[in-house]
């Protein structure tokens, strides 16, 4: 394959960029007062909304048809088909990616191997249900007899940030009377924090590893068994108090869990889109069948969307290509994401993993190294906070900053009279990196509040705003299973299609082995790789950690 960067397309692009960079986004929407009709989508199904508005963004109405053009250059619709009839396009790995399986509602058959997946995603479906159903209604029981009041999900990256993000992201759907926490980190502090807070007779620990050798869910899960058999010590504790997901059944008996107790993934799911599978268990605990359908549901319905939509009205594209304008037109380094909805705080720590490890990458799909900018530096936090933090940064820095703000529209739980003021700020801030704030502006702001000449002219260049600065906005009907399904499915496929315009594989992440690997040396002392840094701190390290 050619290079996309050497295309007629990418260099017709390269040259609107210069068309247009002089041109500011306060003039473009006074040249066109319907730039919002022209420039937003919107899913609507019968149960959801989802809309999005690009229209803040440094586009014309030329920009799109060249991207578009430029996406149709590199097969993303070919690449797009191939992933959901079961292909294996993780070329590194040999692997179907198949997350669309799992929340493939219409049950229709797809194939990995010859083989249909869709009776063994319905077979742990039902076994997870069943589960859920029994701890949720106090029928599972623990060792001492006492129902579950806790659960603790051990996994880290994929087999955290998905149910940790989604399960504080539907906090009001969850069941009153279970506590769910989720420990990830190898620093004993955050077993010790977690310990503190449950009650071992009461305790679920769920040990989620798609591996089932991955280092800090191992040790963390080995020091909560020790922990748990200490407090109960009535025979079969463990039995009554652990379960485990994974694709690895013998890691998992070897570990001293009832393969009864383990529900199973499979290889196809890459551990940053397993959040549908059985990883997602807390999130069914928490939430409960109905609840967990709906998200599995929502997210359905964009793969639908996503696999029948013309590309130019495909809102995973569009939100792809926009990404990728800025990314390699404008060379803007980083994505920042800014949920205004407190409970999707966690939402910009779920996409950095499912962002940045899909498309940080630097070699192509053919082992070459890529010629452009790929997978963006993804950050944010949840506003009305951040507005109070970075966001000068983004008015007044030096860097473009691409933003997606997205935004519930309706306003519920018991303090739901907040929202309008959430929601006003949210467009307020998309609107003030749109406009700007010119000199003239700030000028007859001052002047009217009496400030005299010299003053004004002090301050002048520092109250003013350049504005021009891109955002898209994600509004959702609501903040509930099916629209968080939605949103989901909507950021997963958006990577996929970056990462095929960029041709990297998505799927694979030989990034994080590295350091795994050097841990382990400096663990075993074997100072294979050591160099004067490392040395000096570790002699530091043992120095002070001895005082
Ligand atoms: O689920 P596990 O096998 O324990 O893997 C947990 C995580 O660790 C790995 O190092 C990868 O970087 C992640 O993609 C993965 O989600």
């Amino acid at each position: 394959m050619t290079d996309l960067n050497r295309s007629s397309d990418w260099i017709a692009l390269e040259q609107h960029q210069r068309d247009i960079e002089k041109l500011h986004l306060r003039d473009l929407f006074a040249a066109d007062p319907q730039r919002f009709e022209h420039f937003h989508a919107r899913l609507s199904t019968g149960q959801g909304d989802l809309v999005l508005d690009f229209s803040k963004n440094r586009i014309t109405k030329e920009t799109l048809p060249l991207l578009l053009n430029l996406a149709k250059t590199a097969g993303v619709d070919v690449w797009r088909d191939r992933m959901f009839v079961g292909e294996k396009i993780n070329n590194t790995e040999n692997r179907a990616v198949l997350h669309v399986a799992l929340r493939n509602r219409s049950n229709r058959p797809i194939k990995v191997d010859g083989q249909d997946v869709m009776p063994a995603v319905n077979t742990v479906l039902a076994k997870m249900r069943d589960f859920a159903e029994r701890v949720r209604n106090g029928s599972w029981l623990g060792a001492t007899g006492k129902p579950i009041r806790y659960v603790v999900n051990i996994g880290i990256g994929g087999s955290d940030l998905g149910p940790a993000m989604v399960t504080q992201s539907l906090r009001r759907f969850r069941h009153p009377e279970i506590k769910f926490h989720f420990l990830s980190n190898i620093d004993g502090a955050h077993l010790d924090a977690i310990l503190d807070q449950v009650v071992a007779e009461e305790t679920l620990f769920i040990i989620s590893s798609k591996t089932f050798t991955t280092q800090e869910t191992m040790t963390n899960a080995r020091s909560a068994r020790n922990w748990l058999t200490s407090q109960v010590t009535v025979a079969d504790a463990v039995a009554k108090h652990f379960v485990a997901v994974s694709t690895n059944a013998k890691g998992v008996t070897e570990f001293g869990i009832d393969p009864a107790n383990m529900f199973e993934f499979w290889d196809w799911v890459g551990g940053r889109y397993s959040l549908w599978s059985a990883i997602g268990m807390p999130i069914l605990l928490s939430i409960g069948w109905e609840g967990f359908e709906q998200l599995l549901a929502g997210a359905h319905a964009m793969d639908r969307h996503f696999a029948e939509a013309p590309l130019e009205g495909n809102l995973p594209v569009i939100l792809a290509l926009i990404g990728l304008w800025y990314a390699n037109f404008w060379k803007a380094a980083s994505l920042a994401i800014l949920p205004y909805a407190q409970d999707l705080a966690r939402l910009p720590a779920y996409l950095q993993q499912a962002d940045m490890e899909s498309n940080g990458k630097g070699t192509t799909r053919q082992g070459r190294a890529v010629q452009t900018l790929t997978g963006p530096i993804l950050w944010g936090e949840a506003g009305t906070n951040g507005q109070h933090a970075f966001y000068q940064l983004i008015h007044q820095g030096t860097h473009l900053i691409p933003c997606d703000f997205i935004l519930p529209a309706k306003a519920e739980g018991k303090f739901a009279d907040h929202h309008r003021l959430l929601a006003a700020n949210c467009f307020a801030q998309t609107q003030a990196l749109m406009l700007g704030k010119t000199g003239d502006e700030v000028r007859a702001e001052m002047s009217a509040a009496g400030m005299d000449e010299g003053k004004i002219k002090q301050l002048l260049p520092f109250r003013t705003f350049p504005g021009n600065r891109p955002s898209n906005t994600i509004l959702l009907r609501r903040l509930d299973p099916y629209h968080l399904g939605m949103l989901i499915a909507l950021y997963e496929h958006k990577i996929f299609v970056q990462g095929i315009m960029w041709n990297v594989n998505s799927f694979d992440q030989w990034g994080v082995e590295l350091g795994k690997q050097l841990a382990g040396d400096v663990l075993s002392g074997s100072g294979a790789h050591r160099d004067g840094s490392t040395e000096g701190l570790m002699a530091l390290y043992d120095a002070l950690g001895k005082s």
